[in-house]
C-alpha cells in the first residue's frame, strides 16, 4: 500500500478523492509512539482507510508552555504510519491551517473546557476544539479515533459534535502503557530516568484507586492519594473522582461510571493520565468511559 504525504489543502483534497469506500482519521501532534500506533490499527480495523494528521497546533498552547521544545520527528513518524497501514500522512505547517493568522472566530470549549486540564492552561481546550474542527472539515472521514488518554479532550470533542451536528462517529482507543503502567505520551521523552520513576506513581495511584472500585468514592480516593503522598517529588496538580460527562466530582453515595483522573508535575514535565472505572459492586476499571449520555 502506498502512503501519501500532503502538506497543502490541495494535496490532501487530491488524496482523499482518490480513496474510496470508508475514512477513518488519527489526529496527532507529532512525535508518534505506541499509542498512536493502536489508534491507526484500531482505525484500520473500522475503516477502509486511515488519514492521519500531523500538526503542532499552536492555538492550544499557552504562553510559557512547551511548544518550542516539543519533539519533532518526522521521519519516523512517516515510517510509523506506513507500517501501520495508513493511506495518507496529512502534515500541514500553520500557515497553511492558519492561513490567515490567528483565527477570529473559535469553537468555544464551554464550562467543561474550564475545569481541570482547563483550569491549568486556559485556552488550551477552545484551541483544541478549533483546531479539530478544522481538520474534521478538511479531512471528511467517516469516523475519528482519539486516545481514552486525554479524557477531558476526548469529552469536549464528542459533545462538539454531537452540539454542533459534526457528521463524524467518535471512537475512544483504550490508553495504551508501558509495562509498569507508565502511559505513553510524547512528553516522556523530557522525563529523566529518575523522573521516570516518580512519574510511575501517577498510575499506582490510578491503579490502587480501582482496585477499590466496589468499596466506594471515598476509598477509591484514599487509596489513590495514600500512593502520591509516599512520592513527593510528583508535585500534584489534581488528583479527582468526577462523573464522566459532568466532570464533577461524585459523591460517597455514588455508583456507576466514573474517571479517576490524575494531573502532576514531575521534574519539569506536565503529566496526565486517568482511569475509568465503575463504583460499586462488579466495578472496577474498564479501558474507555462507558458514556450513559
Ligand atoms: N498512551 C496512549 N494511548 C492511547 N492513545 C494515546 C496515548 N497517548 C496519546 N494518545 C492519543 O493520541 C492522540 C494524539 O495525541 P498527542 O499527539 O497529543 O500525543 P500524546 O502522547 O498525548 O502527547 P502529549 O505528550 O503531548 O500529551 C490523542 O487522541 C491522544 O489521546
Ligand atoms: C487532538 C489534537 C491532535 C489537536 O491538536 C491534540 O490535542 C492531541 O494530539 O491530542
Ligand atoms: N495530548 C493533548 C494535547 C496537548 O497536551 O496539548
Amino acid at each position: 500500500m502506498t502512503l501519501t504525504i500532503a502538506r497543502t489543502r490541495e494535496e490532501l483534497a487530491n488524496a482523499r478523492r482518490e480513496l474510496t469506500g470508508t475514512v477513518g482519521v488519527t489526529m496527532t501532534m507529532g512525535a508518534l509512539h505506541s499509542g498512536h500506533a493502536e489508534l491507526i490499527e484500531q482505525a484500520r480495523s473500522r475503516v477502509d482507510h486511515v488519514i492521519v494528521t500531523i500538526f503542532l497546533n499552536p492555538l492550544q498552547f499557552a504562553q510559557g508552555e512547551d511548544l518550542s521544545r516539543y519533539p519533532r520527528t518526522f521521519e519516523s513518524d512517516v515510517e510509523i504510519c506506513r507500517e501501520h497501514g495508513a493511506a495518507i500522512v496529512f502534515a500541514p505547517s500553520p500557515d497553511v491551517v492558519y492561513p490567515e493568522g490567528e483565527p477570529g472566530i473559535r469553537v468555544s470549549a464551554g464550562p467543561l473546557g474550564s475545569v481541570l486540564e482547563g483550569a491549568s492552561r486556559p485556552g488550551h481546550f477552545d484551541g483544541v476544539l478549533t483546531v479539530v474542527a478544522k481538520l474534521l472539515h478538511l479531512v471528511r472521514p467517516d469516523k475519528a479515533f482519539f486516545g481514552q488518554k486525554d479524557a477531558q479532550q476526548l469529552l469536549l470533542i464528542r459533545r462538539m459534535v454531537r452540539d454542533l451536528d459534526f457528521p463524524v462517529d467518535i471512537v475512544p482507543v483504550e490508553t495504551v502503557r508501558e509495562d509498569d503502567g507508565l502511559a505513553l505520551s510524547s512528553r516522556n521523552t523530557y522525563l529523566s530516568p529518575s523522573d521516570r520513576e516518580v512519574a510511575l506513581s501517577l498510575s499506582a495511584a490510578l491503579k490502587a484507586g480501582a482496585d477499590m472500585a466496589q468499596t466506594g468514592p471515598a476509598a477509591i480516593r484514599r487509596a489513590a492519594r495514600d500512593v502520591l503522598v509516599r512520592e513527593p517529588l510528583a508535585i500534584v496538580d489534581y488528583l479527582v473522582l468526577v462523573h464522566p460527562t459532568t466532570l464533577e466530582e461524585v459523591p460517597e453515595w455514588y455508583r456507576g461510571p466514573a474517571l479517576l483522573a490524575v494531573a502532576a508535575k514531575v521534574g519539569t514535565t506536565r503529566l496526565i493520565d486517568n482511569l475509568p472505572l465503575v463504583v460499586g459492586p462488579g466495578g472496577g476499571a474498564r479501558p474507555v468511559v462507558e458514556y450513559t449520555d
